[in-house]
């Protein structure tokens, strides 16, 4: 693919995350469905040595990363480029902003890597950047058919959360899959009325780790939202709403009454391939 190119890199949103299982490696056995917004990072991939520049309202959250996702994803393919990073995803969010960055520079560089998730379990899920439904530790991928438009609201409490501690903090860590096979969602209302009847299993560990956490939650139900929960490990939460408006209207009041907060409104990604 010529360079330079310059792609969206989406963010991921876990709209349901059951941890099924614990493997005797100490890795956690999920079931979770994954779509992708229209916000995200902005990655550009150049021709030249290998190098990273960074931009963007969370640049400064990675500047002391020593090994950015985005140069070990073209480490791993075996290739040099200059990219940049437009850091526009808080860090350590569970919306996946490092998995999207690197499938970016992996699909710039025609890469396909025997093993990407060695990257991150997020990762063959942000290659895929489409509406799924994810399981084992994240490499078994299940494309679902296009998904009704959801307005969803974004909202972080401005502190990231490290993954591996909220896996650690679970204390059940066997709990119920979603239903198999998943029932159709004709439209949006059929798709949340599913998703009431789901879970984010990290959302506990998570708020007993980050209490803020379920203050957003709260901010989130009491715009009206037709759900709450947390995405990924967290700490983001997610509302949904029947409108852009509505979401966009939450966005304002729940950003004006909390400026240390992140927030942002978004919809889903078209499908891109
Ligand atoms: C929890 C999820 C859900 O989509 O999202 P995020 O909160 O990170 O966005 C992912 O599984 C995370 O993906 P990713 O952030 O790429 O994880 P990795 O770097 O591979 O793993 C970080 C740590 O999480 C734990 N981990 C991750 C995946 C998994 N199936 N079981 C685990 O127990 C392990 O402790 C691992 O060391
Ligand atoms: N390009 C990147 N964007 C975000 N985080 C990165 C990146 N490169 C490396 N990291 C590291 O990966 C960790 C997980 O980041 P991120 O993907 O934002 O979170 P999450 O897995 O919760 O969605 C961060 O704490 C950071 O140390």
């Amino acid at each position: 693919m010529p360079l330079p190119r310059r792609e969206a890199a989406p963010a991921k949103l876990n709209l349901s995350l059951h941890v099924t299982g614990r493997r005797a490696d100490g890795y956690h056995l999920l079931d979770s469905l994954v779509v992708f917004l229209e916000l995200g990072d902005v990655v550009t991939v150049a021709p030249g040595p290998l190098s990273l520049s960074l931009t963007g309202p969370f640049a400064q959250g990675l500047a002391a990363e020593p090994d950015n996702l985005c140069l070990r994803a073209a480490r791993l393919a075996g290739r040099e480029a200059r990219i940049t990073l437009e850091k526009n995803l808080p860090v350590a969010s569970g919306i996946g902003g490092g998995s999207a960055d690197a499938a970016v520079v992996l699909r710039a560089l025609d890469a396909r890597p025997e093993r990407p998730e060695t990257l991150g379990a997020d990762l063959p899920a942000c290659l895929a950047g489409r509406p799924l439904r994810m399981r084992g530790l994240g490499e078994i991928l299940v494309p679902l058919p296009p998904l009704p438009q959801l307005h969803v609201l974004l909202v972080n409490p401005g502190r990231g959360l490290p993954t591996p501690a909220v896996f650690k903090a679970l204390a059940q860590r066997d709990n119920p899959p979603m239903p198999e096979p998943l029932p159709d969602f004709p439209d949006a209302p059929a798709l949340i009325a599913f998703l009431q009847e789901c879970r984010n299993d990290l959302e506990a560990p998570a708020i007993a780790l980050m209490p803020e956490i379920a203050d957003c939650l709260a901010a989130i139900r009491a715009t009206g939202a037709a759900l709450a929960r947390m995405s990924g490990s967290g700490a983001t939460c997610f509302g949904l709403f029947a409108t852009a408006a509505q979401a966009q209207a939450a966005r304002a009041r729940i950003a004006g009454a909390n400026p240390g907060w992140w927030v942002a409104a978004s919809g889903l990604a078209p499908a891109k391939h």
